[in-house]
């Protein structure tokens, strides 16, 4: 039996339920609009993705955004494992869901992910740099379509995860009434 090429495989994990129905375009992006967050939730520095004060947390850094685009890079820690030496995958499934939700997060609206679908492609080792992207593929009414890529080594070095998602858009309340504290 030969192993196919990832390179080969189709361009995106995306089912019918991360797919946008046609028609569904794309906005103009008019975010991050501070106001969305209320000062709560901008840049929340305990956030697991992003936050400099989640201690084990991925601290995804932003490298840039342009034309619909974002861009990251995260560096995997000891703290990341799975298999000896290797990312875990839900952590890098965790990754694809930060960038997706930045990708989403832009477009000037709250949103969650309501479904989160993920192609592992190759293993990631402690140290490595994944080089991260995420774009939007369409909007229909509070669902936006939402797609990524992680790379390793470089932002053309061979794909290591792919992602797409399936985002709500909902009201500022949802991040108040259900917390605990
Ligand atoms: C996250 C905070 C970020 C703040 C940061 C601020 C600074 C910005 C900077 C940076 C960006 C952030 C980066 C963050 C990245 C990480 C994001 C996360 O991890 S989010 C946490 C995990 N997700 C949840 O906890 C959702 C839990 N689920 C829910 O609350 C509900 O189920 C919700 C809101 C998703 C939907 O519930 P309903 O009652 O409001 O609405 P219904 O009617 O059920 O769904 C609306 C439509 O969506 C479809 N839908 C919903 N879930 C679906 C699913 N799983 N698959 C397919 N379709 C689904 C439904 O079929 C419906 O479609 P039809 O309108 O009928 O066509």
């Amino acid at each position: 039996m030969t192993t196919p090429s990832v390179d080969r495989l189709p361009a995106g994990p995306a089912s019918s339920r991360t797919t946008p129905p046609p028609g569904a375009a794309v906005p103009e992006e008019a975010g991050p609009d501070p106001r969305l967050t209320d000062g709560v939730l901008a840049g929340y520095a305990g956030c697991f993705g992003c936050g400099e004060e989640s201690p084990h947390g991925l601290r995804l850094r932003r490298t840039g955004h342009a034309d619909g685009v974002v861009r990251a890079e995260y560096v995997v820690q000891r703290a990341h494992q799975g298999a000896p030496g290797l990312a875990h995958g839900g952590v890098l499934a965790t990754a694809m869901d930060e960038m997706l939700g930045w990708a989403a997060w832009l477009l000037g609206r709250r949103y969650v992910t309501g479904r989160l679908e993920t192609d592992f492609l190759r293993p990631v080792p402690v140290g490595a740099t994944l080089h991260l992207r995420a774009w939007c593929r369409g909007v229909d009414g509070r669902k936006a379509y939402l797609e990524g890529e992680g790379r390793v080594g470089a932002p053309d070095g061979p794909p290591a995860v792919r992602a797409a998602g399936l985002f709500v858009e909902v009201p500022r309340e949802h991040f108040t009434k259900e917390r605990m504290n």
